[in-house]
């Protein structure tokens, strides 16, 4: 028999699946709110101009092709780190934040996932959020922690369920991994508020907890680079000893580059020292060293302070835009008499809308309207454009009734 009689078939992912189906569908009407990638008002994906000319500068500088550090490019991890916690922040005046670049948000993942499961003095579990980002869920499993949920969703109010969270983050037991979304939570787009994350933070800090933050959309979320990282900056200068993953690839449209980092707050630069020699062992075995390009594109634009002043302008406009089309397809649901309650579609934030559709709903849609969105009900906003977004309010609005 043949080596591999014994591999069986494995289910799609539930995101990237949706996107095949999309493929497959011929009419032209076909709208694809799978995916989170940024497409912009012609629903084209977009390249940043400043990576336009960042790719401009890197192709005249004509540099070689020479290995990364294990840790990537020291320059990167500088200014992403200065970008995530701001150039005056403790951690990184005094020189005790560890950190290194990874394959995107999902590569800091997965190495701040195996870290903890190699290195963390707690228990090996790590309470994610209900319902999260589908993948938190088996890189945690594949990097051998225990998963656990914390109430987030509350599907009457389609908002966040705040005392819920609490609840089950107090009930956790002390020294817990508790994983949190800094911005644009995904797949359900609702935050906590300012106020509440100070809650949290009083919380994590009275339960010892350990705070795993994940920021995917810094910038893509809001429009506004500080007030995504709001959670993150407020958790350091409370004391907690943070670790970070971050991705570009949506706030710089990076997607296939794959930059990313991720960073630990220290207790001294000796503890540094000494997280950073556990980053190399670890890494060295797992890709050796990561892609030089996307470093070098981001690195490009942010120690540049008029590319950095541009690309500001317009990570704003990719999140404008969403919300723009947040307040045309709410205006339309409305408009067309829908039933139910749509004001979540608006008071959401970043790339990623929960409308509370049902799963065969979801199908109806599929099937009858050749709209294709994930079966959890999310869409993802940046599909929507002037040329689709009444199409799509008219087929939500035949499916609910
Ligand atoms: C919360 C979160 N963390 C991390 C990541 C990792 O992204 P990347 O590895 O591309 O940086 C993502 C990317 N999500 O992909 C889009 C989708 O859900 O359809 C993410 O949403």
């Amino acid at each position: 028999a043949s080596t591999w009689a014994n591999v069986p078939a494995g289910p799609p992912d539930p995101i990237l699946g949706v996107t095949e189906k999309f493929k497959a569908d011929k009419s032209p009407k076909k709208i694809n709110l799978g995916v989170g990638a940024y497409r912009d008002g012609q629903g084209k994906p977009y390249v940043l101009p400043t990576v336009k000319k960042a790719e401009k500068i890197l192709s005249d500088a004509m540099q070689d092709k020479e290995y990364l550090p294990i840790t990537g490019l020291a320059e990167f991890t500088k200014l992403a780190a200065e970008l995530a916690y701001g150039k005056d922040s403790k951690p990184i005046v005094e020189k005790r934040l560890a950190i290194t670049q990874s394959i995107s948000g999902t590569g800091a993942l997965r190495i701040g996932t195996a870290f903890l499961a190699r290195h963390y003095p707690g228990a090996k579990t790590i309470y994610l959020p209900t319902p999260t980002w589908g993948n938190h869920i088996p890189i945690s499993k594949d990097s051998g922690l225990e998963v656990k949920q914390y109430k987030y969703f509350n599907k009457d109010t389609v908002g966040l369920d705040f005392e819920g969270m609490k609840a089950d983050i107090k009930a956790a037991p002390e020294g817990s991994i508790i994983l949190l979304h800094a911005c644009a939570h995904n797949p359900t787009g609702i935050d906590p508020t300012e106020a509440q994350w100070k809650e949290l933070s009083d919380l994590v800090k009275e339960k010892k907890h350990f705070a795993f933050f994940d920021m995917a959309y810094q910038g893509f979320a809001s429009g506004d680079i500080l007030k995504d990282a709001f959670a993150v900056r407020y958790f350091v200068e409370q004391g907690h000893q943070i670790l970070l993953c971050q991705s570009f690839a949506k706030n710089m449209g990076l997607y296939g580059e794959r930059a990313g980092a991720i960073s630990f707050v220290c207790e001294s630069a000796e503890e540094k020292a000494r997280v950073d020699s556990q980053l190399k062992i670890l890494i060295r075995p797992l890709y050796s060293n990561p892609p030089v390009h996307g470093a070098r594109l981001v690195s490009t634009i942010l120690s540049s302070p008029e590319l950095t002043e541009e690309w500001l302008i317009e990570v704003k406009g990719m999140a404008d835009r969403i919300i723009e089309m947040r307040e045309r397809l709410y205006n339309k649901l409305v408009e067309l008499k829908t039933p139910g309650e749509w004001g979540h579609i608006k008071s959401q934030i970043g790339m990623f809308s929960f409308t509370g559709l049902k799963a065969e709903q979801v199908d109806a849609l599929a099937e009858k309207a050749s709209i294709y969105l994930t079966r959890d009900g999310r869409i993802s906003m940046a599909g929507l454009n002037a040329n689709n977004v009444d199409y799509f309010a008219e087929s939500v609005s035949k499916a609910v009734k």
